[in-house]
């Protein structure tokens, strides 16, 4: 069975078909990319797998369900985690509590526990704080737990807000864009970093990538999009050396 199964799915603004026909079959622990030009429907193809956008037609099944109609948080819960391509951290928090946020969706305390801090809430709590240090140290963040968001370099952040979707415990990580503004070696080490955690973790994860040897280098398949629709699939290698996807890339080298 699929761990996430896209068919027909289409999305229109007004006039435009962001998304058209898009389809993908996603195996669990499987890592995959989604490549296309600028403006192909990257974006739209996640905020509707997220519930960001409901669909205009089409298919989403997550884990064997369908997750048409259901709200981003009730995905979330699902087990679909993201991070975006403009970073969306609580700036104004601590690095900390950005990834201890990620966590209360799955805390058993009451509120009645947590008001007067007694029972369980306390424990919880401990053990919260001390598995978003663990994150944070995968994310080699540890250090810098009591800055504000905000404060941190922008290659920071951004594997900050990794760190955050990981504490919500999905099944399926989408990242939009996840080396966006990084120099050459700090996107190697991401790469290398998102290979650790997706084989740490049993993860599978979906990435979008404007670098075509990163994204080559590190998904074991890779979807393109043009125009909104899927016009190639497969491993790197046939990926490479389809005529299509040369074509939608002429003028750029697709790989180095
Ligand atoms: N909310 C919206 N309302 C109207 N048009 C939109 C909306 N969101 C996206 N679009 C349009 O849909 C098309 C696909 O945009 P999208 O951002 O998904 O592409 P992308 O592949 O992620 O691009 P990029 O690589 O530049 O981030 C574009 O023409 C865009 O202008």
């Amino acid at each position: 069975m699929n761990l996430l199964k896209a068919e027909k799915l289409s999305k229109v603004f007004g006039g435009l078909k962001a998304v058209s026909n898009f389809e993908m079959h996603i195996e669990k622990g499987e890592l995959i990319g989604l490549i296309g030009p600028n403006g192909a429907g990257k974006t739209t193809a996640f905020n509707l797998l997220t519930g960001v956008y409901q669909p205009t037609t089409g298919v989403i099944e997550f884990d064997g369900e369908s997750v048409i109609g259901l709200k981003p948080f009730q995905i979330t819960q699902k087990g679909i985690a993201r991070t975006f391509q403009n970073i969306r951290l609580f700036s104004e928090l601590s690095v900390l509590d950005n990834v201890k946020i990620a966590y209360h969706s799955h805390v058993k305390y009451s509120v009645a526990e947590a008001v007067f801090r007694v029972g369980r809430y306390f424990k919880e709590e401990q053990e919260i704080e001390e598995k978003a240090i663990e994150f944070l140290k995968i994310f080699k963040l540890e250090h810098k737990k009591d800055e504000i968001a905000k404060n941190l370099p922008y290659g920071e952040q951004r594997r900050l807000e990794i760190a955050r979707a990981l504490a919500a415990k999905p099944k399926l990580l989408l990242l939009d864009e996840p080396a966006a503004g990084m120099n050459p070696q700090e996107t190697q080490q991401l790469m290398e970093m998102i290979h650790w955690i997706r084989d740490e973790f049993g993860l599978t994860i979906l990435l979008i990538e404007h670098d075509m040897s990163l994204v080559m280098g590190v998904c074991e398949r890779i979807y393109v999009l043009e125009y909104g629709s899927i016009i190639a699939h497969g491993t790197p290698d046939e990926i490479k050396n389809n005529p299509k996807v040369i074509e939608a890339y002429l003028g750029e080298e697709v790989v180095s």
